[in-house]
């Protein structure tokens, strides 16, 4: 699983359009159905019309049906496993359990395996939105 997870992110990333930063990112996650979806980042030359590979793997998976995942993974070319940002944290914690897995890694094979729950701690929810 996650060695499936961080080949398919390895193979995204190839295609990450980053004309403007030259930092190509993958991510790939998989569906309660076992569906593996993969993104990557794209650039706009409106800069922040720039979309995270994170998010577009999401936002690609709902729009094939899934909104639920299990596990994802996340690659780059940091010194260390990359950090997702912080709107990426969030869509995360809409879409997977607070102990869902995240594999962090990057070119060099170092992956750090953590959580959703521990990415965003208090992520804002559904039950945030219920009054009484
Ligand atoms: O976790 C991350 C961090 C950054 N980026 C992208 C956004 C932009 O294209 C480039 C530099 O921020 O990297 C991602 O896709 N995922
Ligand atoms: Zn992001």
């Amino acid at each position: 699983m996650k060695n499936e997870l961080i080949a398919a992110a390895t193979a995204a990333r190839q295609n990450a359009y980053v004309p403007y930063s030259h930092f190509a990112v993958g991510a790939a996650l998989i569906t309660d159905d076992g569906r593996v979806v993969a993104g990557c980042n794209v650039e706009n030359a409106s800069f922040g019309l720039t979309l995270c590979a994170e998010r577009n793997a999401m936002f690609a998976a709902v729009a094939g049906g899934s909104t639920h995942f299990q596990a994802l993974a996340i690659i780059a070319d940091t010194p260390g496993p990359v950090s997702p940002c912080g709107a990426c944290r969030q869509v995360m914690a809409e879409f997977m359990a607070s102990d869902a897995p995240v594999y962090l890694t990057n070119l060099h094979g170092d992956t750090t395996e953590t959580t959703v729950g521990a990415l965003l701690p208090g992520a804002f929810d559904k039950e945030d939105m219920t009054r009484d």
